[in-house]
């Protein structure tokens, strides 16, 4: 059972809701999303100290537009609706929500009527950001309208008695002047919040968690050497010790060296259980004429999860399996209603029938969070800040078919691209740079000789929780030292770009 102060973030399929998850984090509040029709009962078990309903795509008065319990209104909990939560609220509550002729998208200027709770005087016609084509046409009774807009009669409605209220706009995104001080009165004046959302609470709850779950059994870790399973190895060694064992699978799709490098750290610098296996062909072979990236995802990640099944029986009374899942896996993965990004090879991609109990205990944070649990931990610094290596490794960023061929020219590729921007110094500015084999070919010319080979494209981004991402603004003469060294010391390369989209729309990741 968790301690703190809960907030719950109830989903009705809008864009920006990991953003809201992330405002009330930030300033130390914990929060759960969860989908629009859970029961009362679950809500009610959660004992939130508030809820936030989010925007959506649908519109209110449609027949089969998602809602809530309507009971949810009668716990006497604070309700912050955002969008078409606002409207959700009204149109339950007893007032009017129509379409307009006029749709408002982007900046508007809130005029402020009255400062009640959410709006303190210092928040007086500020700019807000607007994504609707429905409105609040009729607040339902003993609602007052605090705030509008030139075109938007109600952008802010509240109910102080009852501490219900809506906004038309968006707080959660920067664009709001004051999105972040609305949220916070939310939290801290309204639902009276203190903030105990700490890492050193989060690490010993876990581990007295962990402890009750798993007492004298043996626990089996997924361990990659990235940052997520290391921190989960290390949180649950201190709750288990050696009753934990961590299986290293070098599947063929690693970096170059990244086998021996993770071996290297783990048998000498930690003093946990450790085993590499070595099962590079048989990856390969599962992954013979697989081109299509979901399939490639679920094949590995059943494949992972067989060699697991492997080591458990030969070391025998193994019932977990600790992975170091983490939120952005999950909500990538699909929610309900939501679309499924990617299946990601610890979640979506796993197959029906895994034999361990799972163990995750950092299921419910942001890659941020990880790493601060991380250094909570003790964990060296260079684990901790590693730049994200996803499961499935290179197998994802050969587009179509893996061959051996394509896995030997991107290993080389990919190397020199880290090696130059080590080099540059850039290492800590970019979030996480590799290289794309995209398997194409185009026609070059090279010693006066015809070509016809592939083309590496590079992928740098910035991000700080892997959820949205920038490409990074790498200088040029460090691309140009990248592109030469890579056409020089890389056979059959001839062609070199770089990736130039943010996240949305495009993803890190190729496939
Ligand atoms: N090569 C591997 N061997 C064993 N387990 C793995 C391997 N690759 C991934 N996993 C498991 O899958 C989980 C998800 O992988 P993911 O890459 O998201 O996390 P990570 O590797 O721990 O951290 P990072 O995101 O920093 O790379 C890991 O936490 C780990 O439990
Ligand atoms: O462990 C993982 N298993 C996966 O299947 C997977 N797919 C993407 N990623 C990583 O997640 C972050 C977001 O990636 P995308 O923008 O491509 O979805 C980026 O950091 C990606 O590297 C994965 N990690
Ligand atoms: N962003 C939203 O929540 C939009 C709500 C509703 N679909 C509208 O267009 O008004
Ligand atoms: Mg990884």
């Amino acid at each position: 059972m968790k301690s703190q102060e809960t907030i719950l973030v109830i989903d009705f399929g809008g864009q920006y809701n990991q953003l809201i998850a992330r405002r009330v984090r930030e300033v130390n509040v914990y929060c759960e999303i969860l989908p629009y029709d859970v029961s009362i009962e679950r809500i009610i078990e959660k004992q939130p100290k508030g809820i936030i309903f989010t925007g959506g795509p649908s519109s209110v008065y449609q027949e089969n537009a998602p809602r809530c319990d309507k009971k949810i209104f009668e716990l006497g909990i604070p309700i912050l609706g955002i969008c078409y939560g606002a409207q959700l609220m009204a149109h339950v509550l007893g007032g009017f929500v129509e379409q307009p002729t006029i749709r408002e998208y982007g900046k508007r200027n809130l005029k402020v009527i009255e400062t009640e709770n959410l709006l303190h005087s210092n928040m007086h016609d500020s700019v807000v950001w607007m994504s609707h084509t429905d409105y609040i046409k009729e607040v339902p009774a003993e609602f007052t309208i605090t705030a509008t807009t030139d075109t938007c009669p109600v952008a802010v409605m509240e109910n102080k008695d009852k501490n219900f209220f809506g906004v038309q706009f968006h707080p959660e995104v920067e664009h709001t002047q004051y999105g972040r001080d609305i949220i916070k009165s939310f939290l801290f004046e309204t639902c009276k919040c203190t903030g105990d959302w700490t890492m050193s609470n989060f690490v010993n709850e876990q581990i007295q968690l962990v402890k009750d779950k798993v007492g004298n059994k043996k626990v089996l870790c997924a361990l990659s050497g990235g940052v997520d399973s290391s921190v989960a190895a290390v949180l649950v060694h201190r709750a288990i010790g050696d009753n934990l064992t961590c299986i290293f699978v070098d599947h063929g799709l690693l970096r170059k060296d990244e086998g021996d490098q993770v071996e290297e750290i783990f048998s000498n610098r930690f003093h946990m259980n450790f085993i590499r296996v070595n099962v590079q062909e048989r990856f390969l072979t599962k992954l013979q004429g697989v081109t299509d990236p979901e399939t490639k995802r679920k094949v590995i990640g059943e494949e992972f999860i067989r060699v697991f099944e492997d080591e458990a029986n030969k070391l025998k009374g193994m019932e977990y399996l600790l992975q170091g899942t983490i939120y952005p896996d999950v909500i990538e993965s699909g929610s309900k209603d939501g679309a499924v990004i990617k299946s990601h090879h610890n979640v979506g991609g796993l197959p029906d029938d895994v034999d361990f109990t799972l163990i995750e205990p950092l299921r419910d944070l942001f890659k941020d969070e990880v790493r601060a649990v991380g250094e909570e931990l003790g964990i060296p610094k260079d684990i901790v800040w590693r730049q994200p290596f996803p499961g499935p490794g290179l197998g994802i960023r050969i587009i179509g078919e893996i061959t051996n061929e394509k896995l030997d020219i991107l290993k080389e590729a990919d190397h020199v691209f880290r090696d130059e921007i080590k080099n540059s110094g850039l290492e800590n500015e970019i979030w996480q740079y590799f290289a794309v084999l995209p398997g194409n070919r185009s026609v070059g010319v090279m010693g006066d000789e015809r070509t016809y080979d592939y083309t590496i494209a590079l992928r740098a981004v910035t991000s700080t929780d892997g959820m949205t991402s920038d490409w990074a603004r790498i200088p040029l003469d460090v691309l140009e030292r990248i592109s030469n060294r890579i056409v020089n010391e890389v056979k059959h390369i001839n062609r070199v770009v770089y990736d130039i989209t943010s996240k949305p729309p495009s993803t890190i990741e190729w496939e």
